[in-house]
């Protein structure tokens, strides 16, 4: 995500040293590098202009601070102006309505809609614990409706059936209806998508708008598309009150033109971001983690909140445990690590939210990470429960068979053996209290305020 306005930013702010007050030479050159790294990045020209302009009268006037050089100092600066071309705070959604809370999705076609329609479901269904019916009223392309039915079945929401010829305001006004009888707490309805944007396609959504009076109307949009994506946002909202904007396909976009031009050029604050395909690929959008995130600096809360989500406590108790008595880290462990990885979901992912992630990605992507996983787990799994325990025993007949037995080359048993050996190393030291030295290096790395105080 946004990898290259990533790395030509951490370029223009590493490119600022020296100590005392930043000059306004300093200041000139940074922010013409600055104006081409959010050009380049597709940003709305208005959105561009009016960023550089309170960054540079913001610098030229900053005092600079025993504790900060002017490369923190304009780091700074450029932090806080990117938070508050996102939008400032997060804003979540909003279901403060006589139940049920109405939710209606809204977006051209293929930009996500009916994905997010599913990912919307399970979030709140999961996380917040509301009773969701989802129902579509595309009534255009029997397709739609099937997917919606798909997608409800595989989150485990109620699907309401509609179908091709029918109206969509007599469509949602009977599912509302039903949802109101099911006591249900939330009804999301999904619209039909055109390739752009018509009359015919406003006026119909303006109807359905009236007809179920929502809460909530989310426009759904495609982010590869750039400034382009604030730009149709702006005519939607001209159309029907959209109250928010969910960014998709983000995993793919290199650039965060959609991201940094949505707020400046609707007024609209963006609520989601679609992150992959799958129905648990939506984070909630908070504009100063992704500032965060767009200077190099990663998203440690993000990360920490994503982990403990899918991290099994008790597994992880129990490890502790374990790492503290005699037995120590083995193999049986390692498996267990590589498993959990692999349950949380893509690897980039979690990656990208690291301090200077971006970069670690663009030196893997020619790595398939999930698959080198995969080929540790099924070494393991070719092992005696006893070599798992006593790694030592495993010499040369040993790591033969289990070769054979997984299908793999002698030299990657060698190569797991040695990444046991560093990782148990590793443990030994975070055992022993090296989580805190860990942490403090880390501290020098992260903007003041993201770390934890202890
Ligand atoms: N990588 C990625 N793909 C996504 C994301 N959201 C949606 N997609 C994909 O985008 C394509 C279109 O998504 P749909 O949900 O069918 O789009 P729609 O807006 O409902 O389209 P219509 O029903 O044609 O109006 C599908 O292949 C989705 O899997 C995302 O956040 N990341």
């Amino acid at each position: 995500m946004f990898e290259n306005l990533t790395s030509r930013l951490t370029r223009v702010l590493d490119s600022i040293r020296g100590q005392g007050r930043l000059t306004e030479e300093q200041i000139s050159a940074a922010a013409r590098e600055l104006r081409m790294a959010l050009l380049e990045a597709d940003v709305a020209l208005p959105v561009i202009k009016d960023f550089i302009d309170k960054v540079k009268a913001r610098a030229l006037g900053v005092e600079i601070t025993q504790s900060l050089t002017p490369g923190q100092a304009f780091l700074r600066i450029v932090q806080q102006e990117l938070t508050t071309t996102l939008g400032g705070t997060a804003e979540p959604i909003n279901l403060r309505a006589q139940p049920p809370a109405v939710i209606l999705m809204a977006g051209l076609q293929g930009s996500g809609k009916t994905t997010t329609t599913g990912k919307l479901a399970r979030k709140l269904k999961t996380e917040d614990k509301k009773n969701v019916i989802v129902v579509s009223a595309d009534v255009y392309r029997p397709a739609a409706i099937e997917q919606l039915r798909i997608v409800a079945g595989q989150v485990g929401v109620e699907w309401f059936p509609s179908a091709v010829g029918e109206s969509p305001v007599a469509i949602a006004t009977a599912a509302l209806a039903h949802a109101r009888k099911q006591y249900a707490d939330v009804l999301i309805v999904d619209t039909a998508g055109r390739t752009t944007v018509d009359q015919e396609m406003m006026a119909e959504i303006a109807q359905l708008h009236a007809a179920v009076n929502p809460v909530e109307t989310l426009f759904v949009v495609d982010s590869m598309t750039g400034q382009d994506a604030a730009k149709t946002a702006r005519a939607f909202a001209d159309a029907v009150p959209l109250t928010g904007v969910v960014l998709t396909k983000i995993d793919g976009d290199s650039r965060g033109g959609a991201a940094l031009s949505v707020r400046h050029v609707t007024g609209k604050p963006i609520k989601f971001l679609g992150v992959g395909e799958k129905s648990d690929k939506l984070e909630v959008f908070h504009p100063d983690r992704i500032a965060n995130r767009i200077i190099g600096q990663g998203d440690m809360l993000s990360l920490i909140e994503e982990t403990a989500k899918k991290v099994d406590a008790e597994k992880a108790a129990k490890l502790a445990q374990k790492l503290k008595s005699k037995k120590g880290f083995d193999l049986e462990d390692f498996r267990e690590q590589m498993l959990q990885v692999q349950n949380m979901g893509s690897i980039e992912s979690l990656i990208e939210k690291l301090p200077g992630g971006a970069q670690i990605q663009a030196q893997m992507k020619n790595v398939n990470a999930g698959k080198e996983m995969g080929k540790v787990v099924a070494i393991i799994n070719s092992m005696t429960p006893q070599e798992r325990k006593f790694p030592d025993l495993i010499k040369a007949s040993r790591k033969r068979r289990i070769a054979a037995g997984s299908g793999v080359e002698v030299q990657e048993v060698n190569k797991l053996l040695r990444q046991f050996d560093t990782t148990r190393d590793m443990m030994k030291k975070v055992a022993n209290g090296g989580m805190a030295k860990l942490m403090r290096g880390l501290a020098g790395r992260l903007p003041p305020g993201m770390m934890p105080r202890r």
